[in-house]
């Protein structure tokens, strides 16, 4: 099946900060795609560059068979991008987001989906509420209610547990899951290892902006030599694949080293 996101060659430079180094990879439908490494190692403005909020400075993203650097409309129509801070119009109710992100998408049928999307998120009774009145787990839930109102085929998200109470990560824990079942592609950025670990297909570790690992758990772990690697946890994975790439790679600036 063709993939939902096709990224090659994605190079992103701050400056003469490498922040991202070559990073090719697939997502299909349906499939959790974990990204993570240490901090700096630029998952972050990986994201974001799939998103179209940055524009890389080398590679290709397509995004449902669409060129996000030459369509970037149709591209963006397909994906919904949950950042681990989501920002609000700060005179918008809850339903009034709602709304608008409806009509910048075009969704029709806005007002029932609006409904059900509160009620997954348990935002039911919040719809006259401004931002300003929502807890910062509230704030969470209405940023992936307004990210999923489109039914998008491709879905970004930085952290999203971020803020949640332990039902509202069980409850995030199902929707996400529910998506991907749907036919959603996801790709995830956390340092929660076991949560990666409980949803995520395949992992795509990245470390000084490369990719230093890609494949499912398994794969990585056989990939690693040593008796050890095959009961390795996720957290003791990441630990020597990243250590192992700090020591081999170059530093993530654009300095040389002397
Ligand atoms: N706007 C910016 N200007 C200059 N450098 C930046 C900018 N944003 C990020 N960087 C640099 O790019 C690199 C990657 O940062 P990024 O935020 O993508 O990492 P990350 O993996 O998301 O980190 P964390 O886990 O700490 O959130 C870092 O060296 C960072 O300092």
């Amino acid at each position: 099946m063709d993939s939902v996101l096709r990224v090659e060659g994605l190079e992103k430079l701050y400056g003469d900060v490498k922040a991202v180094r070559g990073l090719s990879f697939d997502v299909a439908p349906g499939e959790v795609l974990g990204l993570v490494g240490p901090n700096g190692a630029g998952k972050t403005s990986t994201l974001r560059c799939l998103a179209g909020i940055l524009p890389p400075s080398a590679g290709s993203v397509h995004v449902a068979g669409h060129d996000l650097g030459r369509t970037p409309v149709q591209a963006k129509r397909e994906l919904a991008f949950l950042p681990d801070e989501p920002r609000f119009f700060e005179y918008l109710t809850v339903w009034e987001h709602l709304n608008f992100t409806a009509r910048l998408y075009g969704v029709e049928d806005w007002e029932a989906r609006g409904r059900a999307l509160l009620e997954e998120m348990e935002l039911s009774g919040k719809e006259k509420s401004l931002p300003g009145e929502l807890s910062r787990g509230m704030k969470q839930k209405l940023s992936i209610a307004c990210g999923f109102l489109h039914s998008p085929k491709l879905i970004l998200l930085d952290e999203p547990l971020t803020g949640l109470d332990p039902i509202g990560i069980r409850r995030m824990k199902a929707s996400l899951r529910r998506r991907a079942e749907e036919g959603a592609a996801l790709v995830l950025s956390s340092h929660l290892l076991p949560l990666v670990e409980e949803l995520c297909h395949r992992l795509l570790v990245i470390a000084g902006g490369r990719a230093v690992a890609l494949g499912s758990l398994a794969e990585i772990r056989a990939r690693l030599s040593g008796p050890e690697a095959e009961a390795a946890s996720l957290e003791e994975l990441f630990v020597r694949i990243t250590s192992a790439s700090e020591d081999a790679a170059p530093p993530a600036t654009g300095t040389r080293p002397p």
